[in-house]
């Protein structure tokens, strides 16, 4: 009979559980209140490396398609999705410890497809810290990811304009993000490191893959909107309120030029597990920064900013797959030929 990890986990004496709001670990015997509260309170790493393998190979039994890519819809961008062909589509409630998507604008589910022939998996909706999940648990679907197979992931988000010359509409190639939230001790790697998804510690300064951003511009250029891409820093804020406007004035002199509630937690997680990414905000509104302007930012503009810009951004993520398959079979087929002369070289 298979072990159901569940199961395993509750047969194990004891089990550690990290709580990032005392920095501490404690020992609880599994089934004791005191471990069921940890995990009800959401204090506890609950997703083992066997359960996250088996909600991949649950998904894996009931799809045919093999995705090296995944992607990641923004408040609005879920229509990203759309495009696949071959879909086949599974609402997060009926996927086993899915967490639910409650934010308007995001369907809540994950869709297997191909994009023009290259076979994706896109979230069609994520989960926000907001949404009172905390970190590790809103990034779970990319581990789940990685265990099916993706290694290239392709994050987008509707964030606000804070640099002054970007517009609602505009499209921001992310180059680096500052984690706001993590600068308060909440990042989704804490907690035991599970080093067979990645090690410990991580360098960040490549984690926005330079080659993908310099393939966007080219892709851009030729669709004739370079006009309107940007290349910026995003910043994370925890939501669900919008900025003041002497949160959005301090972060405008660190160099920040759009703030949103999202990406950087899944960017954590996926470089920590050797994905290639590439991520762009949509500017979905401006960012106050003035007390004299009465005007006030509201997430039904955020989707409907989302609705304007569809078409051009389903033909750039299009295009983006494109590439990133191409530059994947390129770098297996290297791998071959190295292979193939170590073996005539011994
Ligand atoms: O999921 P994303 O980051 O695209 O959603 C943004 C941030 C909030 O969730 C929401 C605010 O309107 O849009
Ligand atoms: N934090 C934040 N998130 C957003 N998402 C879309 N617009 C905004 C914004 O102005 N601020």
């Amino acid at each position: 009979m298979k072990t159901d990890p569940i199961s395993f986990a509750a047969s194990s004496p004891m089990r550690a559980a990290y709580s990032p709001l005392t920095h501490s670990f404690s020992s609880f015997k599994i089934g004791t209140p005191n471990l069921d509260a940890a995990i009800a309170a959401n204090n506890s790493n609950f997703y083992t490396y066997e359960l996250l393998q088996s909600i991949a190979e649950w998904l894996k039994k009931r799809v045919d398609i093999r995705p090296t890519v995944g992607i990641i819809c923004g408040s609005g961008l879920g229509s990203l999705a759309d495009t696949l062909t071959e879909r086949n589509t599974f609402p997060y409630e009926v996927i086993p410890h899915f967490p639910k998507s409650t934010v308007h604008g995001h369907e809540g589910q994950l869709v297997f497809g191909k994009l023009k022939g290259v076979p994706v998996v896109c979230m069609q909706g994520r989960f926000h810290y907001y949404e009172g999940y905390p970190l590790w648990k809103c990034s779970m679907p990319i581990r789940v990811m990685k265990l099916i197979g993706v290694n290239q992931l392709i994050v987008t988000n509707a964030a606000g304009g804070l640099h002054s010359d970007y517009q609602p509409g505009d499209i921001m190639i992310m180059k680096d993000h500052v984690n706001l939230m993590g600068f308060a001790g909440n990042n989704p790697l804490q907690g035991v490191n599970e080093e067979r998804f990645g090690p410990r510690f991580i360098a960040m300064n490549r984690a926005y893959d330079k080659e993908l951003r310099d393939h966007a511009k080219k892709i851009s250029k030729d669709l004739g909107i370079e006009s309107f891409v940007r290349e910026g820093v995003y910043a994370v804020l925890g939501g669900p309120n919008f900025e003041t406007i002497a949160e959005l004035r301090l972060l405008k002199t660190c160099g920040v030029d759009a703030v949103g509630m999202s990406t950087v937690h899944e960017v954590l997680t996926a470089h920590h597990a050797g994905m290639r990414i590439f991520a762009f905000s949509l500017i979905s509104n401006k960012c106050v920064t003035d007390y004299d302007d009465d005007y006030e930012v509201n997430h039904a503009e955020v989707i409907d900013t989302g609705k304007m810009r569809e078409p051009i951004l389903k033909e750039l993520v299009t295009r983006m797959v494109l590439k990133m398959s191409e530059l994947e079979n390129e770098s297996a087929s290297a791998n071959n030929i190295d292979s193939a002369s170590l073996m005539f070289d011994y």
